[in-house]
């Protein structure tokens, strides 16, 4: 019996917020669809007849990070998620998506915007969970007033919140912000990126380690663009050094200090670097046994012609974005690069979105 392709989306929100677009897509029909789409990319950019993995689905119910739209319409706040192609703001009563520590704090925040002077037309709150619990950052649209600080530094307590922050600002730390990626203790930056889930996070880094050389020594080196906070760095550095290469400020101070308080300086150097402006080169790539490169929604873009010039014998490409990886895997597929594996990711279940970790090698 072949599984029924439609079900009835599980959130009274769905077909109103943009947030979810296929949750009434089967969850088979959906991974088929996303295993289908990554083998189509793959093919797109020269590699003969893919056979991509398995597709390693993330359930409801995991997503440890949001982003919540704020609004304030005709006196009363709005808290949720845009409308599909539109700036409005549809006033979310549940998330099925979210873990339930973050589902639990919708109705409390958007209490507290309600109160805050600071907030005029809209703002952004960034939910970030950590080991430590949930932290929590506002982006007002309006200068936040006293009485708007002493509410965060209220609502901080009354939520038990390690951190609450006004943008980038810490209003209140209550205790450090801590995060284990893979045995790197970091201390993330308010608003900081995070994979969506710490299951979504486990197989990224799974598919990652398995696609590493062989003969690693403890010596080689691995170059690791786009490195964040360095949610792979720890464990990459667990199998050789590591040039771990971020261009967010804030996030490589994050990395840098977790690696030195870590005991890790003698095996993770970073470098703050804008690779947009100014990619790392082929001579520096050299020597180079390994790349793994994380890069944003767009793709890695101008990085991409040296890395292939360099000819490093293993690239590790970890994409969010299928269109970007069959275009940008196409040179290295021309410079005679092998697909040696790949792996879709579904950490975005009931959407369209598709995670992948894809292992190259000449
Ligand atoms: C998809 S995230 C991956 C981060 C990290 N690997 C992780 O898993 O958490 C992409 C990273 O690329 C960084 N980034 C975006 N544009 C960049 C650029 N032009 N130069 C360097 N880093 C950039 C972002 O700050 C972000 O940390």
């Amino acid at each position: 019996m072949t599984a029924p392709a439609t079900v009835v989306p599980v959130c009274r929100h769905f077909g109103v917020c943009g947030g979810c677009s296929a949750q009434d897509v089967a969850p088979a029909a959906l991974a088929e669809a996303k295993h289908a789409r990554l083998a189509a990319a793959l093919a797109r950019a020269g590699f003969a007849d893919p056979h991509p993995a398995p597709v390693v689905s993330i359930p409801m119910g995991t997503r440890r990070r949001a982003d919540f739209a704020v609004a304030r319409v005709a006196g009363a706040v709005r808290l949720g998620f845009h409308e599909t192609r539109s700036r409005t703001v549809v006033d979310i009563a549940e998330c099925p998506l979210l873990r339930p520590e973050l589902e639990a704090l919708i109705d409390p925040l958007r209490a507290l915007l309600a109160r805050l002077q600071g907030l005029r037309k809209s703002a952004d709150v960034r939910v970030n969970l950590l080991d430590a619990g949930a932290d929590v950052s506002v982006a007002l649209d309006g200068e936040a007033t006293a009485a708007d600080r002493a509410r965060l530094v209220a609502f901080a307590q009354e939520h038990d919140l390690p951190r609450i922050s006004l943008g980038a600002e810490p209003v209140l730390i209550r205790r450090p912000p801590t995060l284990d990626c893979a045995g790197l203790v970091v201390l993330p930056p308010p608003a900081a990126f995070l994979q969506p889930s710490f299951e979504g996070e486990a197989a990224i880094r799974a598919a990652v380690l398995a696609g590493l050389p062989p003969k690693l020594t403890r010596k080689s080196r691995i170059v690791e663009l786009y490195a964040g906070i360095g949610t792979l760095t720890g464990a990459l550095a667990a199998h050789a050094r590591v040039h771990a290469v971020e261009g967010s400020a804030p996030a490589l101070a994050a990395l840098d200090e977790a690696a030195r308080t870590g005991g890790q300086a003698g095996r993770i150097d970073t470098e703050r670097r804008d690779l947009a402006r100014r990619p790392v080169t082929a001579k520096e790539l050299a020597g180079a046994a390994c790349v793994v490169l994380d890069p944003p929604f767009d793709g890695a873009g101008p990085q991409i012609a040296p890395l292939v010039e360099a000819k490093v014998q293993r690239i590790v490409y970890v994409s969010c974005n299928p269109e970007a990886l069959a275009r940008e895997a196409a040179p290295f597929a021309r410079a005679g690069y092998r697909l040696l594996a790949s792996t879709p990711i579904d950490q975005f279940p009931g959407s369209d979105h598709l995670e992948s970790v894809v292992v190259l090698g000449l």
